[in-house]
Parts: structure tokens; sequence; C-alpha cells
């Protein structure tokens, strides 16, 4: 059997410069500025309606802006020659078409073997010739990932993808993204409800509120992460404080601190 690898590809690297949107009188992003370098993973947080999805597909191209625009390498986006998938929290699986084929929608040529290698790249080697109904959650999740992957994106843009997931398929999905993303090196905007994945997963967590980016926080610990450690609460603490608008932390007298941890998923 020929063995067949699928090339690591490098990021795109965004700039957004004024961007806004509007959706007849409701203003939902703002004159947005941001950067992202090629290859950076970026988490974004918010509270439900803040306009994540609405970011997601400025960037995607799925929206037309109000004001501003979205560069990749310094090129207007519709004249840019890289690849954008998209993945949301279903799979979008065509029921009628095996496993393999839905890797390989819209793919001509022999596109099999490449088909097969992202399928052992997600870990369902075994499972082409299934039917989408035959396979658990997370494995549909796994491959609409594959049928991201053989297109060898520079940008991935993820709206939830882990949203319907149990804990432990969750945050197996989450080492296997950082996994892909590590290899391939493309660049990964993660829209999430959770902050504890923002803060797994990301290089930065970006807040949006209020039609803009409110925080923008880096997240310096070493991959893979621990979660629970001490500098892993620190941030995801910040992160909720400030979503869930309470006064900082550290000017709080009382030495109780906020239980946060059931709050999480509270956005
Ligand atoms: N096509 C549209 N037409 C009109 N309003 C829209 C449209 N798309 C989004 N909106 C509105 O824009 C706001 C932001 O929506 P968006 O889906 O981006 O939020 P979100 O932060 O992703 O929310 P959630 O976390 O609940 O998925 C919402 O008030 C929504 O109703």
């Amino acid at each position: 059997m020929t063995q067949t690898t699928v090339t690591p590809s490098a990021g795109v690297a965004l700039t957004l410069r004024n961007l806004s949107k509007r959706f007849g009188d409701q203003t939902v992003l703002q004159a947005l500025d941001l950067d992202i370098r090629a290859g950076e993973f970026v988490a974004v947080v918010g509270r439900s309606g803040c306009g994540k999805s609405t970011l997601l597909r400025l960037i995607a191209g799925l929206e037309s802006a109000s004001t501003g625009d979205v560069r990749a390498d310094g090129s207007p986006l519709d004249t840019g020659h890289f690849d954008t998938r998209l993945m949301f929290q279903d799979a979008r699986l065509l029921p009628w078409k095996s496993v393999l084929q839905n890797v390989g929608l819209g793919l001509s040529g022999a596109w099999q073997d490449k088909a097969r290698a992202v399928l052992a790249e997600v870990g369902l080697a075994e499972h082409a010739h299934k039917w989408p109904s035959q396979l658990s959650g997370g494995q549909r999740q796994r491959v609409a990932l594959a049928r991201a992957l053989i297109h060898e994106p520079q940008l991935l843009l993820l709206d939830e993808p882990l949203g319907a997931l149990d804990a432990l398929t969750r945050i197996e999905m989450q080492q296997l993204i950082e996994r892909l993303w590590q290899q391939h090196r493309f660049t990964v905007l993660l829209v999430t409800h959770d902050v504890e994945e923002a803060v797994a997963l990301g290089d930065r967590v970006l807040l949006i509120e209020e039609g803009r980016v409110g925080l923008d926080l880096p997240v310096p610990l070493p991959r893979s992460r621990v979660r629970g450690s001490a500098g892993f609460a620190a941030l995801e603490e910040r992160v909720l404080s400030r979503v869930l608008a309470l006064p900082d932390r550290e000017a709080i007298p009382e030495p109780e601190p906020v239980a946060l941890g059931a709050l999480r998923w509270a956005l």
C-alpha cells in the first residue's frame, strides 16, 4: 500500500483594521483592530451574542464588513491564495456518503489515499467505510477535522466545534486539535464558551465585549497545559472575572475566592 503523507501547511497572518459589522441598526462589532501572527492559536470567548461567530464569518469571507477590512498576509481576503476551513458544532456530514467520501467531498482525481492519510491522522483509519450514523459525536467531529485537513488549510476557523461533546471526549479532541496544529502550523481561531478550553489551547485569549476586544490575554504556559495548575487557574479566573464583570480579585478584600469553577460554562 502506498503511504501518502499530508504536507504541513504554514499559517496565514491576519490583520483586522477598523472592522465593524452592523445588522440593521444593531452594531455587533465596532472598529475592531487585531493582529494575528501566522501559525498563532487564538481562542475567542465572550458572552452569548457578543459577535464571536460574526467575527469568524467576516474572517471567512462569509459576511461583508460594514467598515474596515481583513487582510491575510497583507492582501485583501478575496485576493488571498490560501485555504480557509471552517468547523462548526455539528459535523455537517452527508449521511448517504461513507466517512471516506465525506472527507473527499468536492475533490477530484486520486484523493482516496490522501483521505485515508488524514483519517489516520485523526485516529479513524479503521472507520473509512462506515456511514456517519455509525459514528459517535466525537468521531463525527474527527471526520470534520479530516475533511478540513485534506485541503491543507492555512487558516482553520473553529466555531464551538466541541460544544456538543461530553467532557472526556472534549478533552481528547482538544488534545487532537493541539497536536494537529503543532504538526501543521496553520493559524487557528477557536470560538468557545468554555474558558478552560480557551486557556488550554490558546496562545492568546481574546474576549469580545461591546463589539470590541475587551481583553487580549497571552497564555505563556508551556504545552501540554496542566489544568488546575496555579498558573492555569489564575489565567482562567482572570478571563472569567472579566466576562462576568466581577471586580478584580486583587481588589477584593475578603479572603474567600470567588467560586468560578462551576461558572465556566455560564457564558
Ligand atoms: N445574519 C444576521 N442578521 C441579523 N442579525 C444577526 C445576523 N447574524 C448575527 N446577528 C446578530 O448579531 C449578534 C451577534 O451574533 P453572533 O452569532 O456573532 O454571536 P455569538 O457571540 O457567536 O453568540 P453565541 O455565543 O450565542 O453563538 C446577535 O445579536 C445576533 O442576533
